[in-house]
């Protein structure tokens, strides 16, 4: 069984063309989103990870690892891996020689989730850090209850957080850095900063988040502050041409908010466009904001951002297999991120070379323990494929 594409369908034929800009050197557009799977109960990768990377990879691919937490007050879920200690390191290396044996490339994406967490999660059950104290909205998996002689599967209320002091920013841009640096230490191509989906960085760039008073709060200039000193610390850690970000412009998850975020976003994006060139930014769409589930009306688009942003482009959230086509051919993103048809379709880049029917996934398998919904989604069957390579106007494209 393989998940190599060599044949595919003319009407999917951007998503195939090659990409080269920087240090990516792509066969395909499709990117692995990153998806946290709660799969590493002592936040080290174990050899299911490797399994389960290595089925997701295609060859000349790019695949984004689930968030990986930089220092032990990032936590904020069960069982998430981090990359802050040698044994995560050594953890993680078998699983980047997986993806690596395959010929795919592979970012590391490093997190901290700000006050999506609680004190069951914090060393010495302390409180969360976050901008300025803020509590997260929603609920989160109360770890004490898990980790309980009986244990129990029990939701907890997000509660308030303790706001980071000044002098406590510069050992926060440390552990970024030597999240980067473990990351390549462990084989990792590059890494992807989340500054995405209501966790810490994000919190720090929204109004209703951040209302500090230091050089790090208030006008825009200042609540970008902390991300342009990640990302230099990090570019100069391991090379700016390995150093991916992800936002999400218009994400509300988590209860963050910003009245004006296209200002917000441009005058990021402008300020990164002056330091040396990253691997790219990764925007999520505004139709998968808040809960995945929901669709409505939307006016907003990251369209004004690409006009923007001078490097490599990757749009995430809803693409389907026309779209995510019509997006890159159109020019609206370089690459295109797939999420959950990718998580339940492990060969999703040859089923849509093929036009060939998908898995369905199980929202109910996403996050939790075990193997099922993990490592038992099929690959498309030998004779369904022959079939449909039988009936395909496609064309030969190099293996
Ligand atoms: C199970 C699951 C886990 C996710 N974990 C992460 C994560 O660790 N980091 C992140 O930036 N986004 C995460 N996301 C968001 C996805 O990367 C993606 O943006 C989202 O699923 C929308 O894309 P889709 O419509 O292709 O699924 C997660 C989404 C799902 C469904």
């Amino acid at each position: 069984m393989s998940t190599t594409v060599t044949t595919i369908s003319k009407d999917v034929r951007p998503l195939f063309q090659p990409f080269k800009h920087g240090r990516l050197d792509l066969k395909l557009r499709m990117v692995y989103a990153p998806l946290t799977r709660c799969r590493a109960p002592e936040h080290i990768p174990l050899d299911i990870h490797a399994k389960y990377y290595a089925q997701h990879t295609t060859p000349g691919g790019l695949l984004i690892s689930e968030g990986t937490v930089i220092s032990p007050t990032g936590h904020g879920y069960p069982s998430v891996p981090g990359i802050y200690t040698e044994a995560q390191v050594e953890g993680w290396k078998p699983v980047v020689k997986a993806v690596h044996d395959q010929g795919a490339t592979f970012f590391c994406q490093i997190w901290h989730v700000g006050a999506a967490s609680h004190r069951c999660y914090q060393p010495g059950h302390a409180l969360p850090v976050s901008p300025s104290g803020t509590t997260a909205e929603g609920q989160c998996i109360d770890l004490d209850a898990l980790r309980a002689p009986e244990p129990q599967m029990r939701m907890i209320d997000y509660e308030p957080t303790r706001a980071l002091e000044t002098e406590e920013i510069p050992a926060l841009v440390e552990d970024y850095r030597r999240a980067a640096r473990n990351a390549r230490a462990a084989g990792f191509d590059g890494v992807e900063i989340h500054s995405a989906n209501g966790y810490l960085l994000n919190e720090f760039l929204t109004e209703n988040t951040n209302r500090r008073t230091d050089a790090y709060g208030g006008p825009i200039e200042n609540r970008v502050r902390l991300i342009v000193e990640v990302v230099r610390a990090v570019s100069e850690e391991i090379g700016a041409d390995r150093v991916g970000i992800r936002f999400s412009p218009f994400g509300t998850f988590l209860g963050v908010h910003d009245s004006h975020p296209y200002a917000l976003y441009t005058y990021l994006l402008e300020e990164l466009n002056k330091l040396p060139e990253l691997a790219y930014v990764h925007l999520v769409e505004p139709r998968v904001q808040g809960n995945l589930d929901k669709e409505g009306p939307i006016q907003d688009s990251i369209e004004p951002f690409r006009k923007v942003w001078k490097g490599t482009l990757i749009a995430a959230g809803g693409f389907r297999r026309d779209t995510a086509t019509h997006a890159v051919a159109s020019g609206h993103a370089d690459l295109v991120a797939l999420g959950r048809l990718f998580l339940s379709n492990p060969d999703l880049p040859k089923r849509w070379a093929l036009d060939a029917p998908l898995n369905k996934y199980n929202r109910a398998t996403f996050y939790t323990p075990g193997l099922e919904g993990y490592l038992d989604y099929p690959y498309l069957d030998e004779a369904t494929e022959k079939e449909l390579l039988s009936k395909l106007d496609g064309v030969r494209i190099d293996a």
